[in-house]
């Protein structure tokens, strides 16, 4: 049953022969040389095998063999390698990410991600599985009935073909009677996993919990890979097997592929609210790309950085230092690190506030900076009229109100230009496909990822919980 072309696996030929017969080395034990050439497996290119090593070790393990040939694997388990004799009548919990931008009527705006969910749900109903579904939406504190899931089961049902029945809460004794009347293909979805405080927590008591309702896991999470949450990593530990499902599968074989050897030059453009999270990822981005475009709510924490004062917009006051300090990095690594000139700013967080573009340097009291203004986009496109590889994450401004979409349109147009003209443009994060799919132009990207942070930590060569957890493949032969 188990295929192994399903499995995402670099392997590695060494210029000396090795003496050991398959012995498991662990990763920072591998010397990294010039003599090591990457032979992609699975239609990777690899001009820049040291980085596809250090992605590859860190998601996975690295193996010796005899006849002087490594074998860097992050090969995880496959939902694909499991077939009707291994998911008939069994209870599958299905972790998902269905976090999808909601309106204030509690109408889906992008459906991309619970789209993307569908090919492993169906893939389990074919093959006569119980799928137990969940997911989170939003940073809820706690049980917050604007989080819940509810208002994704009609758009669910429709994309899957049949009636998903809905649990008011993701464990105790109803929704065990639930599962226990799930007919073999139904789909029961629990509700959003981050009421429990625990699941962000990965409470080991609460995984069980979690776990005791299934006989195995699937993780097609890609959005929350980065989390080890009780519903992510947690539950592993009780479910056998746990494998990865075919979005988090795909993801990873496009991302691992583009970042390992991107064609250059290299650029990556971050905006968006989640600054905190994100501005650490900068650092990491000055060793990778070429140029790098600042846009969203990450800027003023630039501008109050170099002294600039900035209104009420969003700042990161105790990241102020780390800002002067990737200023200074970008420059002794040469990296081209461009901050928009002028920004749109607002009297109010409104659609209907009052607006005017001011540079950068001129923003009154008061106002508070909603997107790149024009000059910026000017800038910002010249930029990418030379680069080959583009990754964006994060909106350049609150592209959900339309005075301040401007920007965002801009550079999704223009991504989407570059990429007919054979850019590889990678797309990531939900708000992010959010606005790409709102300008109509997502289906010209090379890529879109549906996980903007996980994406940028594998694009950092990070270890992502999620994956890490998940049963390993059998070996593939190279
Ligand atoms: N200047 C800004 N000030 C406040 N919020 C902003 C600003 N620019 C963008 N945003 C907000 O950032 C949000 C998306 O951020 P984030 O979650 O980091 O992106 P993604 O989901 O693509 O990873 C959007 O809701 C957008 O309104
Ligand atoms: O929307 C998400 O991440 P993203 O905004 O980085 O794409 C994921 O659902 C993860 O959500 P989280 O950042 O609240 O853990």
């Amino acid at each position: 049953m188990a295929t192994a072309a399903a499995s995402t696996t670099f392997s590695l030929l060494h210029s000396t022969t090795t003496s050991s017969s398959s012995s498991t080395t662990s990763p920072s034990r591998l010397r990294l040389t010039s003599a090591f050439r990457v032979r992609p497996l699975r239609g990777f290119a690899a001009a820049d095998p040291l980085l596809a090593v250090t992605v590859a070790a860190r998601v996975g393990r690295v193996r010796e063999r005899k006849g002087a040939r490594l074998e860097v694997s992050m090969a995880k388990k496959s939902v694909g390698d499991l077939g009707a004799s291994d998911l008939k009548g069994k209870k599958v919990f299905v972790r998902a990410d269905l976090n999808v931008p909601l309106d204030d009527n509690q109408n889906i705006t992008d459906d991309t991600r619970i789209r993307a969910a569908i090919p492993t749900i169906q893939y389990l109903i074919k093959n006569g599985a119980k799928v137990i579904l969940s997911s989170h939406l939003g940073r809820p504190k706690g049980v917050t009935p604007k989080y819940s899931l509810a208002p994704l089961v009609p758009r669910l049902s429709e994309l899957i073909g049949l009636q998903v029945v809905k649990a008011d809460d993701s464990i105790g004794p109803e929704v065990e009677k639930l599962v226990s009347s799930l007919p073999d293909g139904g789909v029961l979805l629990l509700e959003n996993v981050r009421f429990y405080k625990e699941e962000e927590k990965n409470d080991p008591e609460h995984a069980k919990k979690l776990a005791s309702l299934a006989d195995l896991f699937v993780n097609d999470a890609f959005g929350t890979a980065h989390r080890a949450h009780a519903s992510t990593e947690g539950v592993t530990k009780y479910l056998k097997p746990s494998v990865a499902g075919f979005l988090l599968q795909k993801e990873l074989d496009y991302l691992v592929g583009a970042v390992s050897s991107p064609k250059r030059p290299f650029a990556a453009i971050v905006g968006g609210s989640k600054v905190s999270s994100k501005i650490g990822v900068i650092e990491s981005l000055l060793e990778k790309v070429d140029i790098l475009l600042l846009g969203g709510g990450m800027i003023f924490t630039f501008y109050k950085a170099q002294g600039l004062s900035v209104g009420s917009s969003l700042v990161e006051e105790d990241k102020l230092d780390l800002a002067t300090s990737l200023l200074a990095k970008a420059k002794e690594k040469g990296v081209s690190l461009l901050l928009p000139s002028d920004v749109v700013i607002a009297d109010k967080f409104a659609p209907d506030a009052n607006s005017k573009v001011v540079p950068a340097s001129a923003i009154p009291d008061g106002w508070m900076g909603l997107d790149i203004g024009p000059d910026s986009v000017k800038s910002f496109s010249e930029a990418l009229d030379t680069t080959q590889t583009i990754i964006w994450n994060g909106p350049m401004g609150v592209f959900e109100f339309d005075k301040f979409a401007v920007g965002t349109e801009a550079i999704a147009k223009k991504l989407a230009d570059l990429s007919g003209k054979g850019v590889t443009t990678i797309i990531g994060g939900g708000d992010s496909v959010a606005a790409v799919e709102k300008v109509g132009v997502a289906n010209v990207m090379s890529h879109i990822s549906t996980g903007g942070g996980a994406s940028l930590e594998l694009l950092e060569g990070k270890e992502l919980p999620g994956v890490i957890a998940l049963d390993e493949a059998t070996p593939v032969a190279v």
